[in-house]
C-alpha cells in the first residue's frame, strides 16, 4: 500500500469550527510538507491520517481502501510514523529500539532473525547512532533520540512515512542529512508527508506542499505554486524577504 489519500477530510481540531475539507492524494514518489503556523492542526493533521485519531468528516485512503476498514497490522506495515511524543516504556538500548520497527512483520511470539537485525544495523549507521547500539535509551541526547526514531521507522521499511517535524533537535548537517533520506525514500518510489516549521527546508526539499490557515483555509498543491510570497505571509502573519540561494528560493523573516 502505498499511496495515501485524503477524501474530503476534516481534521477535529478541539474548540475549533470546520475547516476546508482536504482532498488530495500524497502519490508514492512524492514529498509533501504541511506548512500553518502553531496550534493551526498539522499535528491533528498527521494523527488522523495515522488512524489514531478520528476526523471530523470525510476519510483517510490505502491504496483506495478506507484505513478504518483496514486490520491494524496491515496499516502498521504501510505506516510508518515519526511522532513528537515518545516515552521510554521500558529500559531498552538502541539496537533493541529499532528491532521495534520489526515488529508488523512478525508474528506474536516471533523473534527478530538476521534480516530483522540487518535492517536495524543498517538503519542505525544511515542516522549515525550504530556507535551507541548498546546504550540505553534514556541516556540519549534530544537529537540522538530523533534520529533513532528515524532509524527505527527505516527499519520498518513502510511505503508511507508520515513525519511530524523530523529535524526537530537535529543540527544543521544532520537536518539535511534526514531530509536527504526522506527524499530518498520517495525517490525510491514511497510516499513523504512531514509537518515543518522550517519553511527553507520545505522549499528545498518538498515537492508538494499543504498550507494550513488558523481560520481553517487550507490550499495544496505543487511547491512552486505555493511558494507565494504574500501568501506565506499571510499564513505566518510574518512579513519575510527573499532571496534564491543554490537554486531554491530562501526565505527571511522581516523585523
Ligand atoms: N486534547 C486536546 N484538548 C484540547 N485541545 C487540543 C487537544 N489536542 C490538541 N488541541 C488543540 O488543537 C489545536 C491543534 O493542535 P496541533 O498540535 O494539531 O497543532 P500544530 O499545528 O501541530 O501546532 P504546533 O506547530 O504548535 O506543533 C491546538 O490549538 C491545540 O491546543
Amino acid at each position: 500500500m502505498n499511496r495515501l489519500g485524503l477524501g474530503d477530510l476534516v481534521i477535529d481540531v478541539p474548540g475549533r469550527d470546520d475547516g476546508r475539507a482536504l482532498s488530495l492524494g500524497v502519490e508514492p514518489g512524492q514529498v509533501w510538507g504541511v506548512l500553518g503556523p502553531n496550534g493551526v492542526g498539522k499535528t491533528t493533521l498527521l494523527h488522523t491520517l495515522a488512524g489514531l485519531r478520528a476526523p471530523r468528516a470525510g476519510q483517510v485512503l490505502l491504496d483506495g481502501q478506507a484505513l478504518a476498514t483496514l486490520g491494524r497490522r496491515q496499516v502498521a506495515r504501510a505506516l510508518g510514523l515519526v511522532f513528537q511524543d515518545r516515552q521510554d516504556g521500558f529500559p531498552a538500548t538502541v539496537r533493541e529500539t529499532a528491532l521495534i520497527g520489526r515488529h508488523p512483520w512478525l508474528s506474536a511470539w516471533q523473534m527478530e532473525g538476521g534480516e530483522d537485525l540487518r535492517l536495524a544495523e543498517t538503519a542505525l549507521a544511515r542516522l549515525d547512532v550504530d556507535h551507541l547500539a548498546e546504550r540505553l535509551v534514556s541516556t540519549l541526547s534530544g537529537g540522538e533520540r530523533q534520529r533513532l526514531a528515524i532509524a527505527t521507522v527505516l527499519t520498518q521499511t513502510p511505503q508511507i512515512w508520515l513525519a511530524d517535524e523530523p529535524t526537530n533537535h537535529l543540527d544543521l548537517h544532520h537536518q539535511t542529512a534526514v531530509m536527504a533520506l526522506l527524499a530518498e525514500q520517495a525517490a525510491e518510489g514511497r510516499a513523504v508527508m512531514m509537518c515543518l516549521h522550517d519553511l527553507n527546508l520545505a522549499a528545498r526539499w518538498c515537492d508538494h506542499l499543504l498550507l494550513l490557515y488558523p481560520d481553517g483555509e487550507a490550499c495544496w498543491g505543487p511547491r512552486d505554486a505555493m511558494l507565494e510570497t504574500s501568501a506565506l505571509e499571510r499564513l505566518y502573519g510574518q512579513r519575510l524577504a527573499t532571496a534564491e540561494v543554490d537554486g531554491a528560493p530562501v526565505f527571511v523573516p522581516v523585523r
